[in-house]
């Protein structure tokens, strides 16, 4: 029978399935950070139970450290306990920790794959939604609740019911400005944030073939703000050429055996699927969000929709999110001033995105009105931002070029957009106050965030490509 990556993964971690009951799954590798991972650890301490496979798990910080210049002296109380505990964790469990200047720390979605951790055909797991963003490599990658996350670290294993698959295909072609961050959004937008719920998303066609793997990455980043339980993509040569001389990937010697078990995880052709999603892009704009969930996003051309327009079950919560957002239906997009802008996050805080972002600004200033944090998602990133003297060309533009961390993309550490203050954000929520109690954020591609910031208004990267 013809299979999807899906049900391949799935068969290969399959340890029990008895009838009517949760099935034993096999979980590779888990990512710990510190807001999550602290009960459980508590939980196994209190049972007395010993973490199974130490080396299969790596810990950072990465959601509650500051991000400037001096940010190992956290200042906010909570904050440093919490960092103080996954250290401690970390070190009487034997599990590997990515400190502060070890090279390695970053978010956990961004260093995983960089280091070389992530790999086809794997399970991964982490205490945190957006997961996903490994299955850009051809795994299976979710997240889990604190409970879950203990289950892993006791036995390796964790209990599954086999997930339903929803094929996603773009179709057309790539529009010039237009990128990975809009395709995802205009999906989003397309199926709405339950769209995907009960499935797990493979994202397969020629779109995708092209796209390199941090373009993957922002893609599968998202799958869950359709509510889908994890997204992936058939993994292939530009999989493998990323991963080739990764510190953490398998040795050279064996790469032809590697590349044909990797090779096994593609999904069959004429395999079956759940359901099937098609995205026309072809004449696609950049898209941005004007309201309070991800699928609240139009094209930047566009007017904010209209009452009329909007059908009654969704009537109350595009109501709600206009009126938080102190906007009007019908207002344009693009003469919308902002205050803000933020490059950064597990959605967009990569070397390819912020080679984008420095060349549109490159020679250019950040419009006097704005403040702009570029935040890069790991210390790889941020060293190799340097090495190619991106950081530079933000510096002399006006930007804040700023140390590795969630940073803005959740205000759950340091940095806050001030309440009352509009942000373009190449992150991927853009719930109430999550960039700041009363803060208004709106979704975009990192160049559509660098050309807003540029001109002060949300605007459209496209004359500059
Ligand atoms: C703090 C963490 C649990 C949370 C998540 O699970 O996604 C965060 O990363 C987020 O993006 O909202
Ligand atoms: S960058 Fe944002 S979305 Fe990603 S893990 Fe951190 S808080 Fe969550």
């Amino acid at each position: 029978m013809n299979k999807n990556i899906v049900e391949k993964i799935w068969d290969a971690h399959l340890i029990n399935e008895t009838p009517g009951q949760s099935s034993v799954c096999a979980i590779d590798f888990a990512f710990l950070h510190e807001v999550t991972s602290a009960q459980a650890f508590q939980t196994l301490k209190e049972r007395n139970i010993e973490i199974m496979f130490p080396h299969q798990c790596i810990a950072t910080i990465d959601h509650s450290i500051p991000t400037r210049k001096n940010r190992t002296e956290i200042y906010d109380s909570a904050a440093k306990n919490q960092v103080e505990l996954l250290r401690q964790n970390a070190k009487n469990n034997a599990i590997p920790f990515y400190d502060f200047e070890s090279g390695y720390q970053g978010i956990v979605h961004v260093i995983g794959p960089e280091l070389g951790i992530t790999q086809p055909g794997m399970t991964l797991i982490c205490g945190d939604s957006h997961t996903a963003t490994h299955g850009a490599f051809g795994t299976l990658a979710f997240g889990v609740g604190t409970s879950e996350l203990s289950h892993v670290l006791a036995s390796g294993c964790l209990l599954l019911n086999k997930p339903k698959v929803m094929k996603v295909e773009f179709c057309g072609k790539m529009q010039k400005g237009v990128f990975a961050k809009d395709l995802i959004m205009k999906l989003i937008a397309q199926i709405g944030i339950g769209g995907g719920t009960g499935f797990i998303i493979e994202y397969t066609g020629k779109v995708i073939q092209e796209m390199s793997m941090e373009e993957r990455m922002t893609i599968c980043n998202m799958s869950i703000e359709c509510g889908a339980k994890a997204g992936l993509i058939s993994p292939d040569t530009t999989t493998y050429q990323y991963l080739l001389q990764r510190p953490f990937a398998p040795s050279e010697d064996h790469w032809e055996n590697l590349v044909n078990y990797w090779n096994s995880f593609k999904s069959d052709e004429n395999c079956e699927y759940d359901t099937e999603v098609i995205v026309n892009i072809q004449e696609m704009e950049p898209m941005v969000t004007w309201g309070t969930n991800p699928a609240q996003a139009i094209e930047i051309s566009k007017e904010i929709p209209e009452q009329t327009e909007i059908s009654q079950n969704e009537k109350i919560m595009y109501e709600k999110a206009l009126d938080y957002m102190n906007l009007k239906g019908g207002m344009k997009m693009g003469d919308i001033p902002i205050d803000w802008a933020f490059i950064g996050s597990c959605t967009n805080g990569r070397i390819e995105d912020l080679r984008i972002c420095a060349k549109i600004i490159q020679n250019k200033k950040v419009h006097p009105s704005v403040t702009l944090f570029i935040v890069p998602g790991s210390e790889g990133v941020m060293q190799q931002a340097k090495k190619e003297g991106l950081d530079k060309i933000f510096i002399d533009a006006g930007a804040d070029f700023r140390m590795p961390g969630c940073s803005l993309c959740l205000g759950m550490n340091d940095d806050k957009v001030p309440a009352g203050k509009r942000c373009i954000s190449s992150t991927n929520r853009n719930f109430v106050g999550r960039q700041g109690t009363g803060s208004f954020t709106h979704l975009a591609s990192p160049a559509t965030v660098i050309a807003s910031a540029i001109e002060g208004k949300i605007s459209s990267p496209k004359k500059y490509f």
